[in-house]
């Protein structure tokens, strides 16, 4: 895995944002993985400004969301349907049709999640996965005891997560028990993948998946010491105390 260091959030954006936007430009048909949370958001914001400034153009490219609650309706503010088009989507020249994003409100959940890999295999798979982690290690939504072979499911969030997340919300009973959310199979599936860690809350986190030994079901980020091109941004804050080697 590398480790690249910056002196803040605004810096680790602008990183992540060239990384992808470099990558949109190699390869005008990439298929992108996308995450949400609070995270990526600038990254977002700098890619709109790129993509207006410069013309990166989303034509070509096609992208999957790792995750979406159970229940919520796209029109619902909280959806990460909702979140990726105001965030992301409105902004850009990206073709509807290339936008994939699990359905929260399937009716046979099982076959919404079985046909979400197919669809991501029928496009030859993810080239470049964008990804958060959760403060218990969690990558998607998948949380800690979550198996390493695990493809798209349904998951029960953990209590933390929910907690975590409930600044969106009104208030934590509106935050939806569970979600849909691409495996830990999926995500490592991927060719490549590019992590995003900001801030202290993410510190010890981070300090797991860059010192503990041997990846375990118990923190599913530490599965990414397995895949062969991981790059992780990181700022000062998240890197508290983690020697890294430059
Ligand atoms: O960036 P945040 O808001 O800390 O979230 C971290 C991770 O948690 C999730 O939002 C799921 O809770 C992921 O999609 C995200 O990558």
């Amino acid at each position: 895995m590398k480790v690249i260091e910056t002196k803040q959030y605004q810096e680790l954006s602008q990183l992540a944002s060239n990384y992808i936007s470099d990558k949109i430009k190699k390869k005008p048909n990439l298929t992108l993985g996308l995450a949400t949370g609070g995270t990526p958001k600038k990254t977002y914001e700098l890619l709109i400004e790129d993509h207006k400034n410069n013309g990166t153009s989303y034509n070509s490219v096609t992208t999957f969301n790792l995750d979406e609650y159970i229940g919520l309706d796209p029109e619902n503010a909280n959806s990460y349907h909702h979140y990726m088009n105001q965030t992301f989507f409105n902004h850009i020249d990206i073709n509807r049709k290339n936008i994939f994003i699990p359905n929260g409100l399937a009716l046979k959940m099982e076959q919404e999640c079985r046909e979400y890999e197919e669809k991501i295999k029928f496009q030859g798979g993810i080239d470049l996965q964008l990804l958060g982690i959760g403060a218990n290690g969690h990558i998607g939504f998948n949380e800690p005891g979550t198996p390493f072979l695990s493809t798209t499911h349904v998951i029960e969030l953990a209590p933390s997560t929910r907690e975590a997340n409930a600044r969106f919300f009104d208030s934590i009973h509106d935050v939806p028990t569970h979600a849909i959310t691409m495996g830990i199979a999926s995500i490592i599936a991927s060719k490549e993948i590019l992590l995003l860690v900001s801030g202290e809350d993410k510190n010890a986190a981070l300090k797991r998946l860059l010192t503990e030994e041997e990846p375990t079901e118990d923190f599913p980020a530490s599965i990414l010491k397995k895949h062969p091109h991981v790059t992780i941004i990181a700022d000062k804050k998240a890197l508290k105390g983690i020697g890294v080697m430059h």
